[in-house]
């Protein structure tokens, strides 16, 4: 198969930052997916309906002429979110979700959630009025080493979280470990999660070939290469729990390139094709179309996609950077490398 046409696909879990990193960035998106849950990690974080309905007008009149996208928005979980905005974002139609990090797990996740315990009333009016709850999945505490910190998270902090909120709706975002698969899998058809093509793609060793490799560091970091077989194989597997999310993370050039390095990798500029190669290369490019176009839209209740796109089997060598920032480059995932697919009528 030369060609492959589908329903156009969506990104469940996108960082589009702000400004003129957004306006450089989301023509990526734009051109191959429909719809993408953003990411409400912005400095100062996305806390309230107000501001998200500023920032997704911010990305509205980012969206280039002739583009037809529709960013769907979230609000950053802190531990003053009062329940009462859970309402408002129930009414308001164009948040989709509330996104929790654990406090300083991740990028611009200082003013995330200390303690859940805190969060109980909120989350609480969360599960009552289907708000789904999406999840950084990883403990912060540096005595637990770094490739243990998703199934340490699974065991002390998601599970008795369900316990507590039974009914609450959970996105285990951009899982990384056969933990992983395996805790979603068991639990209920309201816990789902979402995979990279980044860790589809790569097992740990990525990071240190020939030597380190900034721009295949994301978190959660990469696994070794038993996880990464877990993923394919739940990827593939056509259960609808599991769906497309990039997790297309920008950050400019000599953040990555520096002596502490920012956590996160540049797909967008490849975010349907790169799932195209992982799918092809375990001969299951019959099962993408679901994986990345209907289990997402299905899980939050929305309607699928009409539209199709086709990706054609060529070799495409990305560039070795994007314009970013004045000054500040963007290294996308396989710079100066081929993808073994492209999208039909896209060249960059
Ligand atoms: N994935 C990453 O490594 N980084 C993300 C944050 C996140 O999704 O954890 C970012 O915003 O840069
Ligand atoms: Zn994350
Ligand atoms: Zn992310």
């Amino acid at each position: 198969m030369d060609t492959l046409t589908l329903t156009r696909p969506d990104d469940w879990h996108l960082h589009l930052r702000d400004g003129a990193a957004l306006a450089a960035v989301l023509p990526d998106t734009a051109r191959r997916f429909a719809r993408a849950i953003v990411m409400p990690n912005l400095k100062p974080p996305v806390i309230t309906v107000a501001l998200a309905a500023a920032y997704r007008q911010r990305i509205l009149d980012a969206v280039p002429a002739g583009f037809s996208f529709t960013p769907l928005m979230t609000l950053y979980l802190t531990d003053n979110t009062p329940p009462g905005e859970i309402a408002a974002v129930q009414q308001c139609g164009f948040v989709h979700a509330v996104k929790y990090y654990p406090a300083g797990a991740t990028t611009n996740s200082d003013a995330g959630v200390t303690d859940l315990k805190k969060c109980a009333a909120t989350l609480a009016q969360m599960e009552k009025l289907g708000v789904p709850l999406l999840v950084h999945g990883e403990v912060t505490d540096p005595a637990v080493d770094i490739f243990d910190r998703e199934a340490v998270f699974i065991d002390s902090v998601l599970t008795p979280l369900l316990h507590d909120f039974p009914a609450l709706k959970v996105v285990l975002e951009h899982i990384t470990t056969a933990d992983g698969v395996q805790f979603v899998r068991e639990v209920g058809a309201h816990v789902a999660a979402t995979i990279t093509a980044h860790h589809l793609l790569l097992n740990r060793n990525a990071l240190f070939a020939g030597g380190l490799r900034p721009h295949h560091y994301c978190l959660p970091v990469l696994k070794r290469e038993r996880h990464r077989q877990a993923l394919v194989a739940a990827a593939v597997s056509g259960n609808p729990k599991f769906f497309l999310g990039t997790d297309s993370a920008p950050h400019g050039q000599s953040t990555k390139e520096a002596a502490c390095g920012c956590a996160g990798c540049y797909t967008a500029h490849a975010g349907i094709e790169l799932y195209a190669e992982a799918f092809a290369a375990v001969n299951a490019l019959d099962r993408l179309e679901a994986f990345a176009s209907f289990f997402g839209a299905d899980f939050y209740g929305l309607p699928r996609n009409a539209e199709k796109i086709t990706l054609v089997r060529e070799a495409m060598t990305v560039p070795a950077s994007f314009d970013y920032l004045p000054g500040e480059p963007l290294v996308p995932l396989r710079a100066g490398e081929a993808v073994a697919w492209r999208l039909a009528d896209v060249s960059h």
